[in-house]
């Protein structure tokens, strides 16, 4: 489904990503770990295209994802969340759930300005399907107000309903447990195991709390210093020495 092969990323004297190539199947979910600064937030910038490659090829569906315009990624199928949220604090959490939801309004600019009854249906279609995810992710009680002010755990859940309101096939998580309790982690990782089912997801998932990354993921791919260094399941990657050496010592 995903096919990334010899991807490289450089800026100025850094390598940030060193010919990586790794595949993923419909419905894996991956684990994406390493080091800081090893290469992962960069990675999902590329399968994104916020960041360009200077070596390697992505192929995604068999499309050559690299020459896909970053506007249109979404309309790829793919959506992320990012490590540090990116929610609008001003708006309620439900129109920060719509904006994600954008791409599947189809009213061009004169006929959502004129108002058309095709368009007042469509934004009511989007609404009710924004509203069926607040409830799905237990949002609901909270829909009206701003996300400013919201716990942080909460705002995780906002950010995953407004990547999930794209109706992305493969979904890129980058540390969504980062600032969670032990609780709301568990929690978190039940909610993804059930979604995944529920939506087909193909999941890959940046995260330094390896609980959650050897528990939920049928994968790890491992980068140390923009290099790949593991590939396998999470019992192999756990005992793999190299990975040991560079991450799981310190992690654990
Ligand atoms: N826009 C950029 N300009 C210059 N260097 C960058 C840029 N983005 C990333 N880097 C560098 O690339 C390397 C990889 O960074 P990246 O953020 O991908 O690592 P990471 O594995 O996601 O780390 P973390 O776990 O801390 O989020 C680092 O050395 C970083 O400083």
């Amino acid at each position: 489904m995903l096919e990334v092969s010899g991807l490289t990323v450089r800026f100025g004297g850094i390598t940030a990503l060193d010919h990586v190539g790794f595949t993923v199947r419909p419905g894996d979910m991956v684990g994406l770990i390493g080091p800081n600064g090893a290469g992962k937030t960069t990675l999902f910038n590329c399968l994104t295209r916020r960041y360009q490659a200077d070596e390697g090829t992505v192929r995604w569906d068999g499309a050559d994802l690299l020459a896909v315009a970053p506007h249109a990624i979404v309309a790829m199928g793919i959506a992320r969340t990012f490590q540090n949220l990116g929610l609008f604090p001003e708006l309620s959490v439900r129109d920060n759930v719509l904006v994600g939801a954008h791409r599947h309004a189809k009213a061009g600019f004169l006929s959502a300005a004129l108002r058309l009854p095709s368009v007042r249906r469509e934004e009511a279609a989007l609404r009710a399907e924004a509203d069926a995810l607040l409830d799905r992710l237990d949002l609901a009680a909270v829909a009206d107000h701003p996300a400013a002010g919201l716990p942080f755990g909460t705002l995780k859940r906002i950010e995953l309903a407004r990547a999930l309101a794209a109706r992305p096939r493969l979904l890129l998580l980058d540390e969504p447990c980062n600032g969670l309790s032990h609780g709301e982690v568990d929690e978190f990782a039940a909610l993804l195991r059930a979604l995944r089912e529920e939506r087909e997801l193909t999941v890959i998932v940046v995260e330094h709390h390896m609980g959650f990354v050897m528990g939920i993921c049928d994968r790890v791919v491992c980068l140390e210093f923009g290099s790949k260094i593991a590939d396998g399941t999470p019992a192999e990657v756990q005992n793999d020495q190299a990975v040991r050496d560079a991450y799981l010592g310190a992690a654990a």
